[in-house]
């Protein structure tokens, strides 16, 4: 794990700019200061009758620059200071988000998205704190209580400073008391937080299935027991902090009950003077904000201390997929796969997804992949795209072994439409090209044609700058599936993966796309998975897979002479479709049918 603290690094590499809002803060302390030795010049006048009328004007003035002199000191130096914070807030944001980018897939499913979000926003918050509030009341409690100090005991007493300001050790002893049960409690509410976000993102994503399953009150139960837990944490950290706070007040309260008492019977026994006694009272409520925050500040930068070591240890997590040490050069690749030998096992599961895959898919040639579900047929193709490291020398792409190629190179070169058609918040033309701009909008349209999404979006309300909901919720199964082949054909790589991608859409369509996609892979080489014999016949190869392994593999044709799982498949469609086509002439009631089935 990184060893130097996030906050200190931050804090080295602005230090000049911390300095001059120390400064900055610095003068205008200094400034407020003197507001009591005018008090107390004001004071003993009156006392004395030695003050004239004309004089009050003169001190009045001077109280007013006093003001403003503190606060434009003061307001400069605030945002110095926390203009520095939102620095550290938004470059540990961009720290994360691109050190998630790097991780695996793996990784997030051994994540709570709930955890990741309250490292995102609850520690970065808490460490953005330690740096605005912070930092801030610390340079104020050193300064101010030092000058106060000296003042109040080089020019009013030394006794009864000493006197006033013996109860504050006391402070520093209860803050240390506090500090280890403030930090568990904290460490506990962030848990909560981050499982009760994960509770609301599973519910949102799941809702459907909720609903359908008539299983609201049942989430609401849960999220409510969770709820009540994240109460219960809260209320902890509350007592301990209130516990905490009551008791530094009682002993400031306790400083300030000696100071006049002690104080009185000082200017009784004319000791000190009656301008003595309220500057002395004033330097004296000066301190006391600064004093109760010093406890504040102990707490907030232990809990800075853990919200550091939580960032820094999601920081050190290395990604397991990257470029390796002696990766080649290579900026392009022409779409030759050769696969060997290739033995597969998931982290987290026993037993083998893939056994002894050999096969090989040269340049401008089409691969097809059937089989039962669960038969390793996605971990093939995730293998491919490196988004779990296979085995060495299993894979070679153009003959170089895969873990050679740049992730860059290899991801770029490789047009993917996956099994969850994923889209995002944006409109249907940034889904289709990402970055919109590197396109011109005749090669979007052109995907849409060719993936026969075009007049479905020409529907929508604001056709290709429609925004999409959160997973695309406004489009159907079939019109998500159509987009992301959009988004694989737009892109102009050597390698084209389509996982199961036009299982949502009818048998027209599908065949009017599967016209469209032979002559895109004419040029580049194809994989195809599909439970569907129609989707895969025309491939210039088919492998059948069953319990990660090829259990047949050949050519439609032969593979149908063969009379094994392949020609069962086949019989078993051909026959559904001819007793759908028979039961239900029209197509509409055809439609109804295959969905009820999928359904
Ligand atoms: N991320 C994962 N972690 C652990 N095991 C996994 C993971 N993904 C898949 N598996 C397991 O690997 C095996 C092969 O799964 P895979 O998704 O490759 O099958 P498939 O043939 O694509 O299935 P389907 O037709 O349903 O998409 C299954 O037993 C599955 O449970």
């Amino acid at each position: 794990m990184r060893n130097a603290s996030i906050f200190r690094e931050h804090f080295l590499l602005h230090k000049w700019s911390y300095l001059l809002g120390s400064i900055l803060l610095s003068i205008s302390l200094i400034l407020q200061l003197w507001v009591p030795m005018l008090l107390k010049e004001f004071t003993d006048g009156l006392q004395n009758e030695s003050i004239k009328v004309s004089e009050l004007w003169g001190l009045a003035l001077w109280f007013t620059i006093l003001g403003i002199g503190t606060f434009l000191f003061r307001s400069s130096g605030r945002i110095y200071i926390f203009r520095m914070s939102r620095i550290l807030e938004r470059d540990l944001r961009t720290q994360l988000f691109s050190h998630w980018e790097k991780m695996q897939a793996e990784y997030y499913q051994n994540q709570r998205i709930g955890n990741l979000m309250a490292h995102a926003v609850n520690d970065v918050n808490i460490l953005r704190q330690v740096g605005m509030q912070g930092f801030f009341q610390m340079v104020e409690a050193a300064v101010l209580i030092t000058i106060a100090v000296i003042l109040m005991a080089g020019t009013i007493n030394l006794y009864l400073t000493l006197l006033v300001l013996l109860p504050l050790p006391g402070l520093t002893y209860i803050a240390y008391r506090f500090r280890t049960k403030i930090q568990t409690h904290s460490l506990k509410v962030q848990e909560a937080i981050g499982t009760l976000t994960s509770r609301v993102q599973e519910f949102c994503a799941g809702i459907s299935v909720i609903k359908t399953y008539v299983q609201e009150e049942e989430e609401t139960l849960k999220f409510a027991k969770e709820n009540k837990s994240n109460v219960e944490v809260n209320k902890q950290l509350i007592r301990s902090n209130s516990l905490f706070t009551s008791l530094s007040q009682g002993i400031i309260g306790l400083s300030y009950l000696l100071s006049i008492v002690v104080g009185s019977i000082l200017v009784m026994k004319g000791t000190i003077t009656l301008g003595d006694f309220v500057a002395f009272n004033t330097y004296l409520s000066m301190l006391i904000g600064p004093i109760e925050n010093i406890g504040k500040v102990i707490n907030l930068l232990q809990q800075g201390k853990a919200a550091d070591y939580r960032i820094r240890h999601v920081l050190s997590t290395e990604p397991e997929i990257k470029d390796e040490e002696r990766v080649l050069p290579l900026t392009f690749i022409k779409g030759n796969i050769k696969i060997k030998n290739l033995s597969f096992k998931y982290q987290l599961n026993k037993e083998y997804a893939l056994r002894n895959i050999n096969v090989s898919i040269p340049k401008g040639t089409s691969l097809a992949i059937v089989g039962k579900v669960g038969s390793g047929k996605s971990t093939l193709v995730n293998l491919l795209l490196r988004l779990y490291n296979p085995p060495k020398n299993t894979i070679y792409i153009d003959q170089h072994e895969i873990r050679d190629v740049p992730l860059k190179t290899l991801r770029s070169s490789i047009a993917y439409v996956p099994q969850d058609n994923f889209l995002f918040s944006e409109t249907i033309k940034e889904n289709i090209a990402f970055d919109p701009k590197s396109y011109q909008d005749e090669q979007i349209f052109h995907a849409a044609r060719q993936a026969h999404i075009y007049d479905d979006i020409m529907d929508c309300p604001e056709q290709f700058s429609t925004e999409l909901g959160e997973r695309g919720l406004s489009l159907s199964g079939g019109q998500r599936q159509r987009v992301s082949i959009a988004r694989a054909l737009i892109k102009p790589s050597p390698i084209m993966i389509f996982d199961d991608s036009l299982s949502a859409v009818d048998s027209k369509t599908e065949a009017n796309i599967l016209r469209t996609l032979r002559t895109e892979m004419k040029s580049r080489t194809s994989i195809i998975i599909s439970h569907r014999i129609s989707t895969i016949q025309d491939a210039d190869q088919i492998i059948v897979m069953d319990n990660g392994e090829i259990v047949e593999r050949g050519t439609h044709l032969t593979l149908l002479k063969e009379n094994g799982i392949y020609k069962k498949m086949y019989d078993q469609q051909t026959t559904e479709l001819t007793l759908v086509q028979s039961k239900f002439p029209s197509i509409h009631e055809r439609k109804i049918l295959i969905k009820r089935r999928r359904g």
